[in-house]
């Protein structure tokens, strides 16, 4: 089955299950604010909260190291095929800054979170980003990367894009999800 991109993984030959709880992806440029949200919004939710960087390390689940980006490069294929059945099974909040490779039948909502320039330079600046790192991210924001991957791989109707620069803006967020949630269940009853 082919994701947003067209591209393919062999764990998408798995029959599909009806899913009794749903499923969210928030993505966004590295310090947008999606770990504080995906935290919050897990407690309150009771639902998973699966950060794919850490989940990728704790499995095995990175090809290479980007010197220039100082990070690790993902084995895609392998991490979708490990996390197919948790998937399959809803109750997940997926938590990464990319968003195009994960299959689209996975996800009911896709949350993009976004930031001003100031902000996000003094986030990443206080992470200890510098150099092409720190520029390319903050570029990534100015021309709305996420946003326009997200828009590209998902259904117009499941992608909200969203703020979260101040606590208020967190709770704001955080209650519009519950909302979200609170439909999803109205609407899919079992
Ligand atoms: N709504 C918010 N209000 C104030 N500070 C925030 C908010 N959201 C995130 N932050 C701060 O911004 C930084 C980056 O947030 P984080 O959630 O780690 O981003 P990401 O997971 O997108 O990289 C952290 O220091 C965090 O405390």
């Amino acid at each position: 089955m082919e994701n947003g991109h067209g591209s393919t993984n062999c764990a998408s030959a798995v029959p599909e299950i009806k899913r009794e709880v749903p499923n969210i992806l928030v993505t966004g440029t590295p310090g947008v604010g999606k770990s504080t949200l995906c935290a919050k919004l897990a407690e309150i939710t009771e639902m998973r909260w699966l950060e794919i960087s850490k989940i990728a390390i704790e499995n095995g689940c990175l090809e290479e190291y980007d010197e220039v980006y100082k990070c690790p490069v993902l084995d895609e294929d392998k991490l979708m095929d490990g996390l197919e059945e948790i998937m399959r099974h809803g109750g997940n909040i997926v938590d990464y800054h990319s968003c195009e490779f994960f299959p689209e039948r996975w996800f009911d909502a896709v949350y993009v979170l976004r930031a001003d320039t100031a902000t996000l330079y003094d986030r990443l600046k206080a992470r200890g980003y510098e150099g092409k790192k720190l520029e390319d991210n903050i570029d990534c924001e100015i021309f709305q990367v996420i946003l326009e991957e997200a828009k590209s791989s998902y259904k117009e109707g499941i992608v909200f894009e969203i703020t979260s620069l101040t606590e208020a803006q967190l709770h704001e967020n955080i209650e519009k999800i519950c909302l979200w949630v609170q439909k999803w269940f109205q609407d899919h009853p079992t």
